[in-house]
C-alpha cells in the first residue's frame, strides 16, 4: 500500500475542541446553542447520521434534538413546523435530513428555514453566497471534504480537481469551493462518457455518488489524493465508493470509510451551529441596540 491513510477522527477531534469551548462562551453568555433535526418518512438512509450528530453535539456541548414526521405530512405542515422553529429563539439551527418522501419538495423546505438557522448551508440564499466565496454558513459535507483536502501538502492554485457526482448538496459546493481556491475542476456525473479519463487527470479527486466500488485504483493518476465521501452499507458494514484496497495500492493519501469525511461532517456541522448562534445573538444585540 502507497497512500497515506488520513485520519478523519482525528481531524473532527480538533475541530470539536475548538467548537466546544465556543459554545461555552455563548452559553455563559445565555445563548446555548441548540439544534433540531428533521427526517421525514423512511428515517433509514439518515438514521446513522442522525445518530452521530446527537453524540458529536452532546459533546460539543450543542444541545439536539431529533424529530421524526410520517411520510403522510404535506409540504404546508412542515412549512408550518419551520415557520415555529425559526421563530423561536431558543431553536438555533435547523437540518433537514435528506432523502424527503416524493412529494416533499427539498428546495421549498429548505427555503423555509431561516438563513441565520441554516446550519447545513442548504438554503438558497446559502448555496448562492458560495458563488461570491462567502462562506458564513457553508454546506458541511463540501466543506468537510475541502478542508481535508487542504490540510496536504498540496497547493490548491492550479491543481487539477475531478468531481465524480453533481448533487447539489455535495458534487456542486465541492466544485464551487475548489474554484474558489484556484484550482482547475472537471465534474462528472452519470452522463460522463468516460469518468477514468477525467479522474486519471487530477490531482485530487472527490467521489460522492453513492455506489460502493465505483472508483477503482486503475482509475487514478499515481500520488493522486482521494476523497471518498460516499457512504454505504454493504452486507451490515459502511463503505464509501471507493474500493479501498486498489486505490490505496495508486493513491497519495485517501480517506478510509468508515473514519474519513463523516465524522469531519459532523464536525463542521457543530462547528455551524456554534456560529449560527452566534450570529442571532449578534443580530438579536443589534436589533436591540437600535431599538432604545
Ligand atoms: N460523508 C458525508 O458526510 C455524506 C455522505 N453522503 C454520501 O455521499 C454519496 C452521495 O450522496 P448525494 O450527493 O446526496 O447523492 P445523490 O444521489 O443526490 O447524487 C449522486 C450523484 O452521483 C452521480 N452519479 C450517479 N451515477 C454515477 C456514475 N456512474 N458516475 C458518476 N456519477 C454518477 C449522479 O449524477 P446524476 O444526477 O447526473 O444522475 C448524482 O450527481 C452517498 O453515498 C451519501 O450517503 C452524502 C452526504 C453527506
Ligand atoms: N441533509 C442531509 N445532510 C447530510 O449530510 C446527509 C443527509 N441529509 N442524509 C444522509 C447522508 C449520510 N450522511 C452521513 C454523514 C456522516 C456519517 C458518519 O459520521 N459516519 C461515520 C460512522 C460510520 C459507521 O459507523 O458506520 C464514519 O464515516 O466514520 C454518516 C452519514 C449525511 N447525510
Amino acid at each position: 500500500m502507497n497512500a497515506t491513510i488520513i485520519d478523519g477522527k482525528s481531524f473532527a477531534e480538533q475541530t470539536l475542541a475548538q467548537t466546544r469551548a465556543e459554545a461555552q462562551a455563548l452559553s455563559a453568555a445565555g445563548w446555548a446553542p441548540r439544534l433540531v433535526s428533521i427526517s421525514v418518512g423512511d428515517v433509514a438512509a439518515a438514521e446513522l447520521y442522525v445518530r452521530n450528530q446527537q453524540k458529536r453535539a452532546e459533546a460539543a456541548g450543542v444541545g439536539f434534538e431529533a424529530r421524526n414526521y410520517p411520510a403522510s405530512i404535506s409540504l404546508e405542515q412542515l412549512q408550518g413546523v419551520l415557520a415555529g422553529l425559526n421563530a423561536d429563539p431558543r431553536i438555533n439551527g435547523i437540518i433537514i435530513q435528506r432523502p424527503l418522501p416524493a412529494h416533499i419538495p427539498v428546495k421549498a423546505l429548505q427555503k423555509a428555514v431561516h438563513p441565520l438557522k441554516d446550519v447545513e448551508g442548504m438554503h438558497p440564499a446559502s448555496i448562492g453566497n458560495i458563488v461570491y466565496n462567502d462562506l458564513e454558513l457553508g454546506p458541511c459535507t463540501a466543506v468537510a471534504a475541502v478542508e481535508i483536502l487542504k490540510s496536504l501538502p498540496l497547493q490548491m492554485e492550479g491543481l487539477n480537481v475531478c468531481v465524480i457526482g453533481h448533487s447539489e448538496i455535495v458534487g456542486k459546493p465541492i466544485a464551487f469551493l475548489m474554484m474558489g481556491l484556484g484550482a482547475t475542476v472537471t465534474v462528472c456525473h452519470h452522463m460522463t462518457r468516460q469518468v477514468a479519463v477525467h479522474s486519471r487527470a487530477a490531482d485530487a479527486v472527490f467521489v460522492a455518488v453513492g455506489k460502493p466500488g465505483l472508483v477503482h485504483g486503475d482509475m487514478l493518476k499515481p500520488g493522486a489524493a482521494l476523497i471518498d465521501i460516499g457512504i454505504n452499507r454493504v452486507d451490515g458494514r459502511t463503505v464509501g465508493d471507493a474500493d479501498f484496497d486498489s486505490c490505496a495500492e495508486v493513491a497519495g493519501w485517501i480517506t478510509p470509510v468508515p473514519g474519513g469525511v463523516g465524522p469531519v461532517t459532523v464536525s463542521i456541522l457543530m462547528k455551524n451551529a456554534v456560529r449560527a448562534t452566534r450570529l442571532q445573538m449578534e443580530h438579536y444585540q443589534a436589533a436591540f441596540a437600535a431599538a432604545v
